[in-house]
């Protein structure tokens, strides 16, 4: 485990700025956002050499421990070594993620939830600052 935040109070309409570096080596990092850790309305997996993907993000909910259809964005704007920040903020409908670059992905809220009181990240990726605004 990386970082766990729980207890969090993250509404709809808010935001949580991620920044850090990737490590040299990556393979893949991951950032978790939901209810708790088998309820999530977010996994935002960038693989730059796992599970037979490279240089691929994966995104999916969870439900009740079950993960959801994956969907994998055709960009890649991550480089083992560099600086990054990844905002992600969510409605009922959709969770949004602003990549470097400024480009961004939206992906269904499939859970409809309202509040995450859950936040992980894990993997290669060294935290600088995680900001809640
Ligand atoms: C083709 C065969 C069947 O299809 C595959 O079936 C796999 C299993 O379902 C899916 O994989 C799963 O996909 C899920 C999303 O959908 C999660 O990502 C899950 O991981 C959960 C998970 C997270 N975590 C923590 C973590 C996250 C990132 C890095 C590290 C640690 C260090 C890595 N660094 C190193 N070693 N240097 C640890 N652990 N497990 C992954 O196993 C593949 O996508 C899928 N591939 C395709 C093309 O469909």
């Amino acid at each position: 485990e990386k970082l766990v935040v729980s207890h969090m109070k993250f509404n709809a309409g808010e935001c949580i700025r991620v920044n850090g570096t990737v490590m040299p080596e990556a393979k893949s990092f991951a950032l978790n956002i939901g209810r708790n850790s088998s309820d999530l309305i977010l996994h935002f997996n960038p693989r730059f050499d796992s599970h037979g993907d490279t240089r691929t993000i994966v995104l999916n909910s969870m439900a009740c421990g079950d993960w959801g259809e994956e969907f994998r964005p055709s960009f890649f704007p991550f480089q083992q070594g560099q600086e990054t920040t990844v905002s992600i903020s969510f409605d009922k409908k959709e969770v949004k993620v602003k990549l470097p670059g400024g480009q961004e992905l939206s992906f269904p809220n499939r859970r409809g939830l309202e509040a995450a009181g859950f936040f992980s990240v894990y993997g290669d990726f060294w935290i600088k600052s995680i900001e809640f605004d």
